[in-house]
């Protein structure tokens, strides 16, 4: 698994340790729209003459320098360069800068990799119900401080997404996100929904947000049929945001979607030029491993398992989001610098234990209740009770799931 450059530039000591992580010190800090290009933007951005330096009646002197100043000053302000053709992101630009979103919206391509351990995050209520907002600056700071997490997925799975009003969504995803600032690297805003109109909605709000990126998972009471069909729903949410990176949630087993994301990869950012990567949660290491083996290059490929991820990380996964990341995140960075290490006995010890404990909540019949009553053990931090149709995680649940902990160490 490779760890990617903060935002400052400067690295942790767990990332250093990385040489792939070291790779993406190349990672382009700013998108590129090449020279030829300027030509298709909007006389707003482009200069007042040609750039060419040509005398035209607007640039009776042939000023080449004075115009091209102006218009890499216009570019820099939407957080661009003008630069050559080799490496350039023209179409993501374009479709960026031509959006009647865009005005004031930094570029699509993010400013850093997402890479490393992501925690999907539970969503924080009161005993009658209620969103309780009040706890996520604790939140962001024990992910941080405690577990050495710096990205987040917001509104997913584990967070009970689908269960929330679209006003709790945005109001949960401005939070995080104003939480997270200068903390976090990353906060993906899940967006996903049965009516396409609502994804669209949430996937405008959270690009004003400044989110880092919008995930969708597929529509699952009538389901795409094929390939072509999950394509339309995916291109329909991203092109309502076209500022910001768009990411694939494959959930097979909850969408019951399980159409092979290989498939679904190929040639996808012609149709989503926005398009980043995948969250795939699904134990077909088979279907993994080709969409690693042939687009690790071009996108972010996230794995979902958090007790498969040793494997995912040998086929090369580029990192992991995880519900288990949130209390048990410090216990699998060790895991993963044994595996950079090459210390597998030691990153399997790491493994057996997150399996462990997985193991043993499954028997207990795991799901987000059991999950969100384990956070709050953890952490401290009172999460309150799940939304229906999923129950309270009962005491005597709780009392087992403390002492599974204890046994495990990963509560002392
Ligand atoms: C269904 C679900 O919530 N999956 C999570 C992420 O996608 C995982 O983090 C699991 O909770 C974890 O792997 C335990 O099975
Ligand atoms: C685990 C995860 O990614 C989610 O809760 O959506």
């Amino acid at each position: 698994m490779s760890r990617c450059a903060q935002p400052s530039g400067r690295y942790s000591p767990t990332q250093l340790r990385f040489p792939r992580f070291r790779q993406n010190q190349n990672y382009k800090t700013q998108s590129t729209l090449c020279w030829p290009c300027t030509h298709l933007l909007p006389p707003s951005l482009r200069p007042p003459c040609s750039i060419s330096g040509h005398r035209t009646r607007e640039n009776p002197k042939g000023q080449r320098r004075k115009c091209r100043m102006k218009l890499k000053m216009k570019m820099q302000k939407i957080g661009a360069r003008i630069g050559p053709k080799k490496g350039c992101d023209c179409p993501k630009l374009l479709l960026a800068v031509l959006s009647p979103l865009s005005h004031n919206v930094k570029m699509a391509i993010p400013m850093n990799k997402l890479c490393g351990l992501v925690a999907a995050t539970f969503t924080p209520m009161t005993q009658e119900n209620e969103i309780n907002i009040s706890v996520i600056g604790q939140y962001v700071d024990y992910l941080v401080k405690v577990q050495g997490i710096k990205n987040i997925f917001v509104n997913g799975t584990t967070a009970e997404g689908i269960s929330l009003t679209v006003e709790e969504r945005k109001l949960l995803a401005e939070e995080w996100i104003k939480q997270g600032k200068d903390k976090l690297n990353h906060v993906i805003i899940h967006v996903g929904s049965l009516s396409i109109e609502e994804s669209k909605q949430l996937a405008i709000h959270a690009a004003k947000c400044n989110a880092s990126g919008i995930a969708v998972i597929s529509p699952f009471f009538f389901k795409p049929q094929s390939i072509e069909a999950l394509t339309e729903c995916l291109q329909e949410v991203a092109s309502a945001a076209p500022s910001i990176p768009f990411y694939y949630y494959h959930i097979p087993e909850f969408t019951g979607v399980s159409l092979n994301v290989v498939e679904l990869l190929d040639g996808i950012e012609k149709r989503i030029p926005t398009f980043q990567g995948v969250k795939f949660t699904s134990s077909d290491l088979l279907d993994f491993g080709q969409c690693v083996h042939k687009f690790k290059d071009r996108f972010t490929l996230l794995y979902g398992k958090d007790e498969l991820l040793l494997s995912a990380i040998v086929l090369g996964a580029s990192g992991a989001v995880g519900s288990t990341y949130n209390y048990m995140g410090s216990l699998c960075n060790k895991m993963l610098t044994y595996a950079e290490r090459g210390d597998y006995d030691s990153a399997r010890e790491h493994q057996a234990v997150i399996q462990e404990f997985i193991g043993s909540m499954s028997r207990l019949g795991f799901g987000v209740a059991e999950n969100k009553a384990t956070m709050t053990l953890v952490s401290g931090i009172p999460l309150g009770p799940p939304r229906l149709p999923l129950l309270k995680c009962n005491e005597e649940k709780q009392a087992k799931i403390l002492a599974t902990l204890k046994t495990l160490r990963i509560l002392t």
